[in-house]
């Protein structure tokens, strides 16, 4: 038997990066990979992230969540998945205003008129940070290429950590980089222990990035909140933009905020609930009624 079997969930998007919440607070148990790639893979409830809610560890917080992705790894951020389960526990307690706790640390959720706002803490710069494989004194712009000389070359990428691993190319014009063929290669390059998420960013003005992201143990996704947070701090870091800018995806807008006073990146978007149901032995790979 599987062992999500039968268990609830909510199909929810946060600007069609696609996320299922399992709420396990009530009987806690660890998303096994193998049913996580199964349900991913079996297109019936297609998703990026599983975000797994288990009984909070601190007081004053709704639940400690773990975050899945499509290929059974896990990750110690998701912004968008942060945003839907804001707004899964908004709906079951009225709260506006809520804290979960991820492997990453506190994740501060306030729901208002502007869309929800999620604190994603502070980003981090250092070469051990991200990780890298070794000592890069300045990780504003490291030696790394990828595609073949007659394509447009990807140079030098910003990295940062801000909960998982990203690496930002600065580009002319993000439709004409062939993500899909150099995101795996640079996700799995060695100088990333940990793989990155790989984005290609075009810097409109110093209020506004268009983005495209390859995300780690996913792919391409309409949406990576991560990848927002990660572009805007570099560019503002190298003098690109302003701390506060508009970073456009293929799902839609996100604002992201890297505050002056403490260096918090905030975030803000939309999120939705799609439909609900129980999660059946098809949909995780197994045949029904298994032992
Ligand atoms: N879609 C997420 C990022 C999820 C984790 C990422 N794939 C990773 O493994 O680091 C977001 O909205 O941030």
């Amino acid at each position: 038997m599987a062992a999500l079997e039968n268990r609830p969930f909510v199909k929810m998007n946060g600007l069609g990066n696609e996320i299922v919440v399992l709420d396990l607070r009530e009987a806690p148990l660890m998303v096994p990979p193998e049913e996580a790639r199964a349900l991913a893979r079996d297109g019936v409830l297609p998703f990026d992230q599983i975000m797994a809610l288990y009984p909070p560890q601190s007081e004053g917080t709704h639940a400690f969540v773990r975050i899945i992705n499509a290929d059974g790894s896990e990750s110690g951020a998701c912004g968008n998945g942060t945003r839907c389960i804001a707004l899964y526990e908004s709906g079951r307690t009225g709260a506006d205003h809520l804290v979960f706790e991820s492997v990453a640390g506190p994740l501060a959720c306030s729901i208002g008129p502007e869309g929800i706002t999620v604190d994603m803490d502070v980003p981090r710069f250092g070469w051990h940070d991200i990780p890298l494989a070794g000592p890069v004194a300045d990780t504003r712009a490291i030696e790394l290429q990828a595609g073949p000389a007659e394509a447009p070359v990807l140079r030098a990428p910003a990295v940062v950590n801000v909960g998982n691993p990203h690496a930002i190319f600065w580009v002319d014009d993000v439709e004409a980089v062939d993500l899909a063929r150099l995101g795996p290669e640079l996700e799995h390059h060695p100088i990333f222990p940990e793989r990155a998420n790989i984005s290609a960013a075009q810097i409109v003005s110093p209020e506004h990035i268009i983005l495209r992201v390859w995300e780690r143990g996913v792919g391409l996704t309409r949406a990576c909140g991560t990848g927002a947070c990660a572009a805007a701090v570099c560019a503002a870091r190298l003098g690109l933009t302003g701390r506060r800018v508009t970073v456009t995806l293929p799902g839609g807008d996100l604002v992201i905020d890297w505050r002056e006073s403490d260096d918090h990146i905030l975030m803000t978007g939309p999120a939705e609930i799609e439909f609900d149901g129980r999660l059946t032995a098809a949909m995780l790979g197994a045949p029904a009624g298994a032992e």
